[in-house]
């Protein structure tokens, strides 16, 4: 017979096989070339990738969060900023979504001009200020100081996202923003807000976590590329084990 300590400790191993945790669809939508693959993979893996092409479909990356005490998956839908690479998947992406990333590039202002028609593509697909959305203004290191033109005017953004009810982030997925310390502004130079991309998953994780009932997703648990499916895929429990 087995003894109480081998039966709590195979109970053990047991519960920890079956950590539940909820699972979110974030989806990362932009521009082409404003860093959307670049900036899934330094929230799902810490790492600014080395090359990059262009999206065709969707890519899939995951990033496991234990918030005070609760594991919450985030399975990043890094879909394709072309619209030749993007047409036939747009209603895949917008099914049972939890978050929206909405990118733009700080040194691209028509990607920023961009942003209201993928609102209004979210719109017509029934995603509405109900779902939490994040502004990110990627590649903050290469933005110039000194320079107002060509750029992003940060102020601009930050209101575009109160007006719109999005949290707001500048960022750059490449390089790690520079500490106050070492940000001595010369004369002329304006100050820029920049986060960690750290900053974006926990803002991301803690919002998502105050939902009450997520919707059921259909979402495979591997991070790559999703060929499109011909048939629609069964539903999967939102709790799973991570
Ligand atoms: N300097 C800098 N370059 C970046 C940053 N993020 C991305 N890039 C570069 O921008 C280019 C486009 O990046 P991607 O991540 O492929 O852009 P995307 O939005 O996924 O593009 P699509 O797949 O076409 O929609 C690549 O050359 C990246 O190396 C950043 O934060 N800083």
């Amino acid at each position: 017979m087995e003894s109480s300590l081998e039966f709590s400790s195979s109970l053990g191993s047991v519960s920890s096989l079956l950590t539940r945790c909820r699972t979110f669809k974030v989806l990362v939508i932009g521009d082409s070339g404003v860093g959307k693959t670049c900036l899934a993979h330094r929230l799902s893996a810490g790492e600014f990738p080395m090359r990059v092409e262009a999206t065709i479909g969707v890519d899939f990356r995951e990033r496991v969060l234990d918030i005070d005490g609760e594991r919450i998956k985030l399975q990043l839908w890094d879909t394709a900023g072309q619209e030749r690479f993007r047409k036939s998947m747009v209603q895949h992406y917008y099914r049972n979504v939890h978050a929206v990333l909405f990118i733009y590039d700080v040194t691209c202002p028509a990607s920023f001009r961009s942003l209201t028609s993928w609102i209004e593509e979210c719109r017509q697909n029934s995603i509405g200020r109900e779902i939490p959305r994040f502004l990110i203004g990627n590649k903050s290191d290469l933005r110039n100081a000194c320079r107002t033109d060509g750029q992003v005017n940060q102020e601009w953004a930050m209101s575009f996202a109160k007006a719109h009810g999005m949290m707001f982030f500048e960022t750059s997925a490449k390089d790690p923003p520079k500490t106050r310390a070492s940000t001595r502004l010369s004369d002329g130079e304006v100050p820029h807000q920049q986060n960690e991309v750290e900053d974006i998953v926990v803002a991301v994780g803690a919002k998502l976590k105050r939902q009450k009932k997520p919707s059921v997703t259909s979402l495979p648990t591997y991070s790559g590329s999703f060929k499109l499916p011909n048939k629609k895929r069964p539903e999967k429990e939102v709790w799973t084990c991570c």
